[in-house]
């Protein structure tokens, strides 16, 4: 019988996951997965029939849900024997389908992602989301400014007057807000504990002033600096992307000078990665992101 679809590269995995963990939980959550080939960077989940493929979602779910000790995100491959098990003559399993489920993060605090405008926050936390659907979420900001082409209310910012703005700052709605280019920004208790509370790991993408003030909070978050790897590139990414005029574009630029300056404040940020080669980049992302706890 030959196998009915193709294999999915797969991307090295440094940690091992405490598979013990990770096999106990999985036979109790997801009792119709017929064996689990554990590997060293693998566990590889065989169902008995490919209709069976649909409760794929399941499995992920069960994943998400893994306690917080399985340190590492396991691989799942999900495949078909393409015959019961009580068959003596069952072929090696095919593989049907293959995918890569992620656990949520051993850690759990929210990611503040700051770095200059242009450089590549949303390009990178974007792909985190496409690449783990289901375990993160990005924190929905409250703006005064208009709405970009194509960006919806309550999906890319809530849009809101300028009143309505003041008003929740008035009432210590806000963990952090700030004034930038004219317009104001701020992100709302409410949207993280809402986000939070739905087993969601909240990102959020943050300027300067904004993470100094979450570091103020009562707010435990980890920090992300994402840095250009010249000015130069930082200005042909903003130009290129095209949604700025000439004047705004000066005035990031000229703020991306005091970002770079404060991000080199020794213990502002947990990690500071060089946004130069996107996968490359997205791999330290990934990786600091799903770090194991440290004991
Ligand atoms: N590693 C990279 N190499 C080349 N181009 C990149 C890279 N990362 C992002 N870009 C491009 O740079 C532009 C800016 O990226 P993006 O919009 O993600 O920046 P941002 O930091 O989220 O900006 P802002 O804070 O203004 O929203 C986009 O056109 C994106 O496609």
């Amino acid at each position: 019988m030959s196998p009915r679809s193709h294999r999915l590269p797969f991307p090295a995995i440094p940690h091992r996951v405490p598979i013990g963990a990770a096999h106990r939980h999985l036979h109790e959550m997801a009792p119709w997965v017929a064996d689990l080939i554990i590997g060293s960077s693998t566990l590889t989940a065989v169902v008995p029939l490919p209709s069976m493929l649909p409760r794929l979602t399941t499995l992920s779910s069960c994943l998400a849900s893994l306690p917080a000790h399985c340190t590492r995100t396991p691989t799942i491959r999900l495949l078909s024997r393409m015959a019961t098990r009580a068959s003596p003559t069952s072929p090696s399993p095919s593989p049907i389908g293959l995918t890569r489920l992620a656990a949520a993060p051993p850690d759990h605090r929210p990611i503040v992602v700051s770095g200059p405008s242009g450089v590549g926050k949303g390009t990178l936390y974007n792909l985190l989301f496409q690449r783990h659907p289901e375990t993160f979420c990005l924190s929905v900001s409250h703006t005064t400014r208009a709405p970009r082409d194509g960006e919806q209310d309550g999906v890319h910012y809530h849009f809101v007057p300028m009143e309505s703005f003041e008003d929740l700052i008035a009432k210590d709605g806000f963990v952090e807000h700030a004034k930038f280019s004219g317009n104001r920004y701020g992100t709302s208790k409410m949207t993280i504990e809402e986000q939070t509370k739905k087993g969601k790991i909240v990102l959020l993408d943050i300027e300067m002033e904004g993470v100094r003030q979450i570091k103020q909070s009562s707010i435990s978050a980890r920090y992300v600096f994402i840095s250009p790897p010249s000015v130069e590139v930082l200005e042909s990414r903003l130009r290129g992307r095209g949604t700025e005029k000439e004047e705004n574009i000066q005035k990031r630029l000229a703020q991306a000078k005091n970002e770079l300056e404060y991000s080199q404040i020794p213990g502002v940020h947990d990690k500071i990665i060089v946004n130069d080669d996107l996968e490359r980049a997205y791999k330290e992302f990934e990786d600091f992101v799903y770090k194991p706890l440290e004991s």
